[in-house]
């Protein structure tokens, strides 16, 4: 990809995602062994951790860093907890992962910062994450730890990082630090989770990436202690599924039935004809999932009046529809990236497959099934 437009930002992003892996990979591997205040409750009840802030706080001060100071940056996290006094001790330990994430900077082929930040600095490099995003400009969009939930269960969670230009996406990242790298490597891990100590050999974890028009999705393996992202650093390109037949096909969704509503999943999967058990998987790993070609389907059904958030699908969507896939909402027309945070106008639901004849179906049962829904 290189000489391309958006290469050099695309580089960046790449780095940048897998500096944040590795920073996440520390903290989980502290919290489950010790399931201390590393975790605090939110407004909204969703769990954040050391790692929400501090990725949010690498990732801005990365990409400011490399690509200027006056770039937009959209993303999930605030400050006003953070900075609390009742949160000093977690502010202590967001300092120290920081600090400790951006020193390895050359690592991974990117300049970190002559001196360690202070802790206003990082409150600085999260809050400056502040931008409302929008159909004019170039604008990044992050979530540092997305699918919080299997990021405290030790199970599936993503980095995603995007950059939306002019209302479109046009880079999309995600780094799946538990997804194994080979070949249904999400199957495999539901059947036997991959024990945190047995992460080191550079099979388990990933950072996908593409460019808008590219028609390539690719897939580079996570890099592990003193090793060093020596670019393409084994980048493999990766397709969606060629299965069609619904009886064969893989549907995905998401694990909590309040974020999406399992039983009507169900039912439109029996008016396809789909076989298979739905695999339940935290996180945008689901949309990673299609386009490695592990599963055919993602279908997401919010509950009425939940307003999807565009840094819970960016990079994913991105990654779908460039490794041969379609993402629509439940109404068959593409997803609106140009109205700020959220997904405005969304009809009913996500449906991402890894073709169009499945795509028809899934759309047509959905219309079918509407009615005697209750959503
Ligand atoms: N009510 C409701 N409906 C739909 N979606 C919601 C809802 N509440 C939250 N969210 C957003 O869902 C994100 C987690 O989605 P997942 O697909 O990972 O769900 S699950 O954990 O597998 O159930 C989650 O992202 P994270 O907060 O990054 O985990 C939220 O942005
Ligand atoms: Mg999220």
């Amino acid at each position: 990809m290189e000489n391309e437009e958006y290469s050099k930002e695309l580089n960046v992003a790449v780095r940048v995602v897998h500096m944040a892996c590795s920073l996440c990979e520390k903290v989980q591997k502290q919290l489950i062994s010790t399931n201390s205040d590393q975790v605090k409750s939110k407004d909204d009840h969703s769990l954040v951790t050391v790692a929400d802030w501090s990725v949010q706080a690498t990732v801005s001060w990365m990409l400011s860093k490399a690509l200027g100071s006056q770039i937009s940056i959209v993303a999930e996290e605030d400050t006003q907890t953070l900075s609390s006094p009742e949160s000093s001790s977690v502010l202590a330990k967001v300092v120290s992962a920081v600090n400790g994430c951006l020193a390895e900077a050359p690592r991974f082929g990117l300049q970190g910062p002559d001196n360690a930040l202070s802790a206003s600095q990082v409150l600085d490099a999260i809050s400056r994450c502040n931008s409302l995003g929008g159909p004019t400009g170039q604008h990044w969009v992050l979530d540092p730890v997305d699918g919080t939930l299997g990021f405290v269960r030790g199970d599936q969670y993503a980095v995603a990082l995007a950059m939306i230009d002019g209302g479109e996406v046009i880079i999309g990242v995600l780094g799946c630090p538990n997804y194994p790298v080979k070949d249904d490597g999400l199957k495999q891990y539901g059947q036997q989770k991959v024990s945190l100590s047995n992460k080191s050999s550079g099979e388990v974890g990933c950072v996908m990436y593409t460019r808008k028009g590219s028609r390539k999705a690719w897939m580079q393996p996570l890099i592990h202690y003193d090793q060093r992202l020596e670019w393409p650093n084994s980048a493999k390109p990766v397709q969606v599924s060629s299965i069609s037949n619904p009886a064969l096909a893989t549907f995905c969704e998401p694990v909590e039935k309040t974020n999406s509503d399992h039983s009507f999943a169900a039912g439109v999967a029996c008016n396809v004809g789909l076989r298979k058990k739905p695999l339940r998987v935290y996180s945008m790993v689901k949309y990673a999932a299609i386009a490695r070609g592990e599963a055919e389907i993602y279908m997401r059904f919010a509950r009425s009046g939940y307003k999807e958030k565009i840094w819970d699908h960016a990079a994913g969507v991105l990654l779908v529809l460039e490794a041969g896939g379609v993402v629509t909402d439940a109404g068959g027309r593409p997803l609106d990236f140009s109205k700020g945070i959220y997904l405005e106008g969304l009809d009913r639901g996500i449906i991402a497959c890894s073709g169009l004849q499945l795509h028809e179906k899934l759309i047509g049962a959905v219309y079918a099934s509407w009615e005697s829904s209750n959503l």
